[in-house]
């Protein structure tokens, strides 16, 4: 019979690097191409390797969260290669367009606001999803949102999401990496505790990217910057905290319908349990989507 070899295991002598998709502060996205037959006939892949040796944990973690989630909303695990030793590399579904960040800006003229609905609903769709098999994502953003073509968007970057288990219902935030803290919501930013709650406020800052096309002038920094007033280290966070706690929220964009923006709005409410979610935001997006005009 033939030799069964495990289509998960992938060789890092295959494995050519072609350029750099990304880099985050432990870890590094690569394109590479995977050619075991050697004559260029082989699949491009996203690899994600570490840049330093201690985070290898989180990096197995992240792995051990991806290789169990199924869903058309969540890039696709395609195996690990780790024959070299120490550091073991994730191997991802390559998605040729980019995140939203790259792609909305550079299509804005042929993507309506119809299109941008779907897109919302989809993240929605996997969101529910893994929250359904108990994880929250802690890194939700347009950044993190990929085009696999103009009707089907995937959440991927795993890096940050957390097993909520254990029966607790947040996940306490420990390292002190910069975290994207205008995505997260107060009880993130007060008392570091994130949860599933906490990914329906950053799907809310999602939404607002979404709706203002990615415009970096437009940016949930920016935003804040403009309104709280430019200053530098803690004070900027402070400072984030209690207008959050004031209720001031990002304003309505010009390119979002009142409709769209009363969504968000309702991801944003300043306690958790009060927030709208996934399953009803589903339903809202489901409505909107039947509807003519919007
Ligand atoms: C392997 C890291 C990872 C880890 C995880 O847990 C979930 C998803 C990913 C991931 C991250 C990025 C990508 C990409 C891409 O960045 N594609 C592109 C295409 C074109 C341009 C311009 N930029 C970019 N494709 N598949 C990807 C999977």
């Amino acid at each position: 019979p033939p030799q069964e070899t495990d289509p998960t295991d992938f060789k890092s002598r295959f494995l050519k690097k072609i350029r750099k998709l990304g880099e985050g502060n432990f870890g590094m996205v690569e394109l590479c191409l995977y050619d075991p037959k050697g004559d260029q006939t082989g699949e491009l892949v996203a690899v994600k390797s570490l840049k330093t040796e201690n985070e290898s944990s989180n990096l197995r973690r992240e792995i051990s969260t991806i290789r169990n989630l199924y869903h058309e909303n969540i890039v696709k695990y395609k195996g690990i290669c780790n024959d070299e030793g120490a550091n073991i590399k994730l191997i991802m579904e390559y998605l040729p367009a980019g995140s939203l960040k790259e792609y909305l800006p550079r299509n804005k003229s042929n993507i309506d606001q119809k299109r941008l609905l779907l897109y919302a609903l989809q993240i929605c769709q996997g969101m529910e999803y893994l929250g359904s098999q108990n994880y929250i994502h802690r890194d939700l953003a347009a950044r993190n949102i990929l085009v696999e073509n103009e009707s089907l968007v995937k959440i991927g970057d795993f890096g940050l999401t957390k097993s909520i288990k254990d029966d607790k219902e947040y996940y306490k935030v420990t390292e002190e990496q910069d975290s994207p803290v205008y995505w997260y919501a107060p009880e993130c930013l007060i008392n570091r505790k994130f949860y599933k709650a906490s990914d329906v406020w950053s799907f809310g800052v999602t939404l607002y990217e979404i709706m203002s096309y990615c415009d970096r002038e437009n940016s949930p920094p920016q935003v804040f910057l403009k309104s709280i007033g430019r200053s530098h280290g803690q004070m900027t966070m402070t400072r984030l905290v209690d207008a959050l706690e004031k209720g001031w929220r990002m304003p309505r964009p010009d390119s979002c319908p009142e409709m769209v923006y009363t969504q968000i709005r309702r991801c944003w409410s300043h306690a958790p349990e009060n927030r709208v979610d996934f399953n009803s935001l589903i339903k809202e997006f489901e409505f909107f989507l039947t509807r003519e005009n919007i």
